[in-house]
């Protein structure tokens, strides 16, 4: 089966601190895969290399050298008005719930905004969608009329999922989500988004440095160091004795119902 995403031989180079100082090579060569329905831990030490990684995914950032493939189109071939096109289909959520999110916009206002700016924003079906969409993340409706501040961390978290999910993505690219919250809400977040992916068959590229979390969450693992990846491996292999998940999500619905 062709990959949903396939990295092949990505470089990011920083500019060193001063003029006579090397590059810095924070990614060098990096090359994975993650397909629908499966979640791609990339985890590393601080500096690893693995914001500038997502950054390159995502396309915020143009890579220095190697290619990024989506859907079987190469997205670093690709000019600016051609990936506006494609950037719905990738989506980031990212660490601080708070900070993702516009604190003068009410909630619902945030999740009509990727509608808006898609122009795919209809009076009618529009407020429905957005009701939709905290529905799908299993938040009150109330919470429709409130401000960022207002919520608690996992629920703002959940509305960052939700605004990533306004744009009928394929592929999330997970920063760090739960690092930020709470330990008594993380495993409700996480729990969230495995059904999502269970549901939608999204592709997940989940950045992490918690392996207790990485373990459970994950399919398959890439190890970073120093801008390389040292290992790629299952989560199951790298935790003999623990309680991976499954190989895929049609293995952990399996799973579930025996
Ligand atoms: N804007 C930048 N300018 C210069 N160097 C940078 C820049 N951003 C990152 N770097 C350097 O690139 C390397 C990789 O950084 P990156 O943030 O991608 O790593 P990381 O694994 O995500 O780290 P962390 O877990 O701390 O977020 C590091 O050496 C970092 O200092």
């Amino acid at each position: 089966m062709t990959p949903l995403l396939d990295v092949r031989d990505l470089t990011v180079r920083y500019p060193g601190r001063n003029r006579r100082s090397a590059p810095v090579r924070a990614v060098d060569g990096v090359s994975f895969e993650v397909s629908a329905g499966e979640t791609l831990a990339l985890v590393g030490a601080s500096g690893s290399g693995k914001s500038s990684t997502a950054a390159a995914v995502l396309l915020l950032r143009r890579p220095d050298g190697g290619e990024v493939w989506f859907d079987g189109r190469e997205l670093t071939a690709l000019d600016e008005a051609a990936l506006r096109a494609v950037r719905p289909a990738v989506q980031p959520v990212f660490q601080d719930p708070y900070g993702s999110l516009s604190p003068r916009l009410r909630i619902r206002d945030a999740l009509a905004e990727p509608l808006r700016v898609q122009k795919r924003w209809d009076p009618v079906a529009g407020p429905a969608r957005v009701a939709e969409l905290l529905d799908t993340v299993g938040l009150d409706q109330r919470l429709a009329d409130r401000r960022p501040h207002e919520l608690s961390g996992g629920q703002c978290q959940r509305v960052g999922i939700a605004r990533a999910l306004a744009s009928e993505p394929r592929l999330l690219v997970l920063d760090e989500p739960v690092s930020a919250l709470d330990p008594s809400v993380r495993a409700g977040v996480l729990n969230l988004l495995v059904g999502l992916q269970e549901r939608l068959g999204l592709a997940y590229l989940f950045i992490c440095h918690d392996m207790a979390v990485v373990r459970h969450f994950a399919h398959r693992v890439a190890v970073l160091s120093s801008g390389r990846i040292a290992r790629t491996t299952t989560a199951r292999a790298l935790y003999p004795t623990g309680t991976a998940r499954p190989k895929t999500a049609v293995d952990t619905r399996k799973a579930a119902a025996t």
